[in-house]
């Protein structure tokens, strides 16, 4: 089992990752000595080790247990103003903790939870996905709104991330192509030689060896846990981590919550970022190249036809990263380094127009 430490201004907590990485929440929880513990999941984790879990910490503490539906529907007022009811009719307290204990969906909502509650209590993570290496680590926690994604939320970091990758062992084929997105990113954001071992090493996510696995997991940490030390609020180097996320959350809030996964749009986004980092930057990026390994792996490589680029360009317009109505894209200057362009509204038009007629065959 591995550990990896992240550093902010005002906490400091560890991520142990690796087969059995679990027998490491007893002694958190020693330490923290909670007067009672929540444990949040979803229903297809809790069916498959929800039990355990509760037998581990009821051991040790008073417990109770709240499943929530699985899916990013779940990430929601009506979820969060349920979760707080039923802390409050437990009797929780500010010495209670609670437990994310699922993907990114719970991570958020829970941490959110956790972040508002008598106005903040602790809580650690318990990834249960490969998508929740990125969510798990960091402290973005929030809910959506309809006319955005995370758009209610705060920084509150965990007391500690405990990944066991056990529980990958049951995660759906189309899960783990939504977290290899993330995966892929952290790579593009910051290491080239990390790009060029996916890249060589991976084209078939059912033909996974735990040691690429693991690998691809701990790599990807290492960099979220670098990226938020320097910049846990977001004021600047942060935003690197939104590589592919303006035009992928806007697909997913278009789409409607939990009908494309989180990843699948985010390697869209990705894909258009390439794309207009080869118009803008002097560096050429292997833009066909990264798009024949994204088939392969069977991300959708363009913008379902249905979507309405003014649309799409109106959610960009409310991405958290635009500022005085200019829309900020993180972009590549070369694999493994960033750079960003900001654009307004009609600029951002004819280049997603321009993109997706290419991609259609179109000659412009
Ligand atoms: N906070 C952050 O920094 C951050 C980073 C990236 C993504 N996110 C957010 O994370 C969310 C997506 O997370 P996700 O992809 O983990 O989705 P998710 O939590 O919805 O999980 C995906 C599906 O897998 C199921 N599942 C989870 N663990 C399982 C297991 N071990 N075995 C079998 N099934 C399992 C879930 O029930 C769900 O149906 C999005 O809302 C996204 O915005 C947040
Ligand atoms: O941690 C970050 O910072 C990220 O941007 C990670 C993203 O993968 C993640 O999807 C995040 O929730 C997006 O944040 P948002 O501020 O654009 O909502
Ligand atoms: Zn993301």
């Amino acid at each position: 089992m591995k550990s990896i430490l992240v550093k902010t201004t005002d906490s400091i907590y560890p991520v142990y990752v690796g087969d059995n990485a679990i027998k490491e929440l007893s002694p958190l929880l020693l330490e923290l000595n909670p007067s009672k513990v929540l444990i949040v999941t979803d229903n297809n984790v809790d069916e498959r080790y929800g039990s355990d879990l509760v037998k581990i910490v009821s051991k040790q503490f008073p417990t109770c247990k709240f499943v929530v539906k699985n899916g990013e529907s779940s990430k929601s007022f009506e979820l969060f103003y349920e979760l707080q009811s039923f802390a409050l009719k437990q009797g929780l307290d500010r010495k209670s903790v609670i437990l994310a204990f699922g993907g990114g969906v719970v991570g958020d909502l829970t941490g959110f939870v956790a972040a508002t509650f008598m106005r903040g209590v602790p809580y650690i993570q318990i990834p249960t996905t490969l998508l929740a290496h990125d969510s798990a680590v960091g402290g973005k926690v929030a809910i959506n709104h309809p006319e955005g994604k995370n758009m209610i939320g705060a920084f509150y970091q965990p007391k500690a991330v405990v990944y066991d990758s056990k529980f990958l062992n049951s995660l759906p084929d189309e899960e783990l192509r939504s977290g290899f997105a993330e995966v892929i990113k952290h790579s593009l954001i910051r290491s080239e030689p990390f790009y060029h071992f996916l890249y060589n090493d991976v084209s078939d996510l059912r033909d996974l060896s735990s040691e690429k696995l693991e690998t691809m997991i701990l790599e990807g940490i290492k960099i979220k846990a670098d990226v938020v030390s320097h910049d846990e609020r977001e004021l600047g180097l942060r935003e690197i981590l939104n590589f592919g996320h303006t035009l992928g959350h806007a697909i997913e809030a278009e789409a409607g919550y939990g009908r494309m996964s989180h990843g699948d749009c985010v390697a869209i986004g990705m894909l258009f970022a390439i794309w207009l980092s080869n118009k803008f930057q002097v560096n050429k990026l292997p833009y066909e190249e990264i798009k024949i390994w994204f088939e392969k792996i069977g991300f959708p490589t363009s913008i379902p036809a249905e979507q309405s680029t003014e649309e799409l360009v109106n959610k960009m317009t409310k991405d958290k990263k635009t500022k005085s109505n200019q829309i900020k894209m993180i972009l590549l200057q070369e694999i493994g380094v960033t750079t960003s362009d900001t654009f307004t509204k009609d600029e951002l038009h004819s280049l997603l127009e321009e993109w997706r007629g290419l991609e259609r065959g179109e000659k412009i």
